[in-house]
């Protein structure tokens, strides 16, 4: 029998779907140094706990186990089926199955995530009838389940209010309102889910295998849902309270690269011995991460593009819970990972001289924006002085990852208590000033990263002896505001802060 039972292991990758779980699949079979004859070598993702309802009585319990073994062999279980981990029938079933099976979950950034999704979709379609694949642009399908996310599942939608026409008004009320996977009657309360949140991303299967979206009065079987699965959250704080210390979380970026690293790490994970790797095993983990399919710089989203503006909306306060969590995995995705939030980073004084310090905790702030720090006296002297030798003044930016910004000017060597704070600020747009063509794209093509466009400017102002004049309130509000950014879909910025060229012509980017 499976489980402890006849001592018959189980290891299972759970997800996340297109987070890399090939590679972790082939990285765990090398851990566990298993003959290549092992199923797990045929069979990647067994889908096991999808085919067969396993949640039930003691008897279907038992029933599952049995079926269970034809896949175990030389003492383990391995499963890849990434389809579990987004899946409460599955969570359910798992746990009364195996449940001291060891679980490995893989993570990405969600936007990269949607996107790759999305782009496998593109090759084909699992509906024989219908070759063709998801048609859509990536644009279209964001826009598009952001629509049906926001009719099912949004409190606006079921207060009958009208639907926002801006698609970062739809990302930010469903962001607000999604509860991230169906649930089985009875499980709701266990997930910490409201029944009708429950229905709110139906039924699993259908919605990812038979998404039923009509194009131009088509039926399209392989438009499928992309943006859902990016909530993982809370599915991995389920996952994480059923099982316990079995659960180990890592990062694709991890993975790949370290891929002996994370042999041993799983070993030390399932209390495995040590093992040196050299020689052929050490030869096989590096190669798997040069054998799979990698799409470093292909297929890449467009940075500061119209559905990375609306996307990076969608997931910024998941991300951010995300990061509490597991922040050294979110740490790796530049995305979101602006300079760390421990850090000042951007002083620049007039002579174009930069300094970066440490900063402490500043317990002030921190009470409603977690991460937020200020700068250590110390550190202030430090840019001072720098500054002062070099016969200018000091300008800081210090911002966390959350688009929150500080400009702080230090004006004199001596006055270090006289920081003039201009404001907490978002960093999606910066405003005012007249910059050139280059200056903009630099700044569009980081707006994406958070504040790094900020502090760019600001050395941009003072390269040029401007003043600063950042205009809060509107940075504020266009923070929520992805569609005023010049990153309209398909279509020209409006005039409003439109972009000028370096001769003074209105620009379309
Ligand atoms: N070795 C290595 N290095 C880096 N990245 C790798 C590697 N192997 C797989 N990948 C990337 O992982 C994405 C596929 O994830 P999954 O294997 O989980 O996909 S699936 O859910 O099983 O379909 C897929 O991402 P995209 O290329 O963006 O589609 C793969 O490129």
């Amino acid at each position: 029998m499976t489980d402890d039972a006849n001592r018959t292991r189980s290891a299972l990758v759970i997800g996340v779907q297109k987070a890399g779980t090939t590679l972790l699949h082939a990285v765990l079979l090398l851990a566990l140094r298993l003959p290549n004859t092992h199923p797990a070598y045929r069979t990647k993702e067994l889908h096991f706990f999808e085919d067969n309802d396993c949640s039930g009585s003691h008897r279907d319990t038992v029933h599952c186990k049995q079926l269970l073994d034809q896949y175990a062999s030389d003492g383990w279980l391995v499963d890849g089926s990434p389809d579990y981990f987004q899946n409460a029938h599955i969570w359910g079933s798992l746990h009364f199955t195996l449940p001291r099976a060891a679980l490995l979950i893989t993570l990405r950034d969600p936007v990269d995530r949607a996107y790759a999704a999305w782009a496998q979709n593109q090759k084909g379609s699992l509906v024989p009838t219908e070759p063709s694949g998801d048609l859509r642009s990536f644009d279209r399908a964001v826009r598009e389940e952001l629509e049906d996310l926001w009719h099912r599942c949004s409190d606006a939608a079921t207060a009958g209010a009208a639907r926002p026409a801006r698609a970062s008004d739809l990302a930010l009320q469903v962001a607000a309102s999604i509860q991230p996977w169906y649930a089985p009657k009875g499980a709701v309360a266990a997930l910490g889910i409201t029944e009708n949140g429950s229905q709110c991303l139906r039924h699993w299967r259908r919605d990812w295998l038979r998404w039923n979206y009509h194009t131009n009065g088509t039926w399209c079987g392989s438009c499928k849902q992309y943006l859902a699965r990016g909530f993982v959250t809370d599915k991995l704080a389920a996952w994480e309270r059923s099982f316990g210390g079995s659960v180990l979380v890592l990062g694709m970026e991890g993975v790949v690269a370290d891929t002996p690293a994370t042999a041993s790490r799983i070993r030390r994970f399932l209390g495995l011995p040590t093992v040196q790797w050299s020689g052929e095993s050490l030869a096989a983990l590096s190669a798997i991460a040069r054998r799979t399919s990698w799409h470093p710089a292909a297929r890449r989203l467009k940075a500061a593009s119209w559905s990375d503006g609306v996307l990076s909306i969608l997931y910024r306060e998941e991300v951010r819970r995300l990061w509490m969590r597991v922040p050294a995995i979110v740490d790796s995705w530049a995305r979101w990972s602006g300079p760390d939030d421990s850090t000042v980073d951007g002083f620049t004084c007039e002579a174009g001289v930069n300094y970066v310090g440490r900063c402490v905790p500043d317990s002030h702030n921190s009470a409603n924006k977690p991460g937020c720090r200020t700068m250590s006296a110390q550190t202030r002297r430090s840019c001072q002085e720098l500054c002062v030798r070099h016969g200018a003044s000091c300008v800081a930016v210090v911002y966390n990852k959350w688009r929150q910004c500080y400009l702080k000017a230090e004006r004199s060597p001596t006055t270090h208590e006289s920081v003039r704070q201009y404001g907490t600020v978002g960093c999606s747009r910066v405003v005012e000033g007249e910059y050139t063509r280059t200056e903009r794209q630099a700044a569009a093509g980081q707006v994406a990263a958070g504040c790094t466009a900020l502090s760019f400017l600001v050395a941009a102002v003072l390269a040029k002896g401007r003043r600063l004049n950042i205009n809060v309130t509107g940075l504020f509000r266009r923070m929520h505001d992805a569609d005023t950014l010049g990153l309209q879909e398909a279509r020209c910025p409006a005039k409003e802060g439109s972009v000028r060229d370096d001769k003074g012509r209105d620009e379309c980017t």
